[in-house]
């Protein structure tokens, strides 16, 4: 299979359990709860995503034949060194398109695999480090993993208190509460820090890239 690849890029992980990790980036394109297309923002699933996963022009991005081309590609990224070697799959969704092919590639290479997901699809197997994102008007098919990133608070449904508790029932090793980018950031850290405070199973993560002018 080949694969759609936004962009690739060698940074420090911004989010969660794993932040200030040296990591790859591989932002692979397209998503299943919005287009990615402005236009389409407001009546999609998901209507509050930074990101540009649209095409496959960004810096490092491409069409990659297959899996051991998008590796090796990943490995050039990583650069000199075996060790501590980690890559983290993003996009868009990156379930969309991570197999069996690419993840044993990148073992091949000594990579330890982390996703982001939004758990919407399960993750598969092989991958070491499970990181899933709800949200709301979803359906979250992957209730197991390392981590879940729950950005806080979310437009729409689905974040009373309730939704909370169900997804405290889900079986994740650490419960994370990330505040929602967008022109509010300082009341929506505020009210992120008050769930933390009123349910203490919950940690702050927040986006340290975006602070250190990193990608
Ligand atoms: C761009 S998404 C890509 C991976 C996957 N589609 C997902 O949603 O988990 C990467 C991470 O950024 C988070 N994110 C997206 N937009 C955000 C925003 N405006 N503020 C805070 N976090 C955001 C997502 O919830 C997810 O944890
Ligand atoms: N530095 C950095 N850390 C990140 N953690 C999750 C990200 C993502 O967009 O999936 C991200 C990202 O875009 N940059
Ligand atoms: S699910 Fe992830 S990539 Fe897709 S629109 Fe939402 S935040 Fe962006
Ligand atoms: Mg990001």
């Amino acid at each position: 299979m080949s694969y759609a690849v936004k962009e690739m890029f060698l940074t420090l992980q911004g989010e969660g359990v794993q932040a200030g990790r040296r990591a790859v980036f591989l932002r692979f394109a397209g998503c299943n709860l919005w287009s990615g297309r402005e236009q389409d923002r407001a009546s999609a699933i998901c209507r509050f995503c930074d990101t540009d996963f649209v095409g496959t022009d960004g810096l490092g991005g491409g069409r990659f034949a297959d899996a051991a081309a998008l590796a090796d590609a990943a490995l050039g990224f990583w650069g000199e060194g075996g060790e501590g070697r980690y890559i983290v799959l993003t996009g868009g969704e990156p379930m969309l398109q991570v197999d069996d092919a690419l993840v044993e590639a990148l073992h091949a290479r000594g990579f330890t695999i982390a996703i982001e997901s939004n758990g919407t699809l399960p993750v598969h197997p092989g991958i070491d480090w499970v990181c899933v994102s709800p949200k709301a008007g979803s359906t979250v098919v992957q209730t197991r993993g390392d981590e879940l990133k729950l950005v806080w608070p979310q437009p729409g449904v689905g974040h009373g208190p309730d939704d909370l508790a169900a997804m405290e029932g889900w079986a994740f090793d650490h419960f994370l509460i990330q505040p929602l980018d967008d022109p509010h950031a300082a009341d929506n850290a505020r009210a992120a820090i008050d769930v933390v405070m009123a349910r203490p199973r919950w940690r702050l993560t927040v986006q340290a890239h975006k602070y250190l002018g990193l990608r």
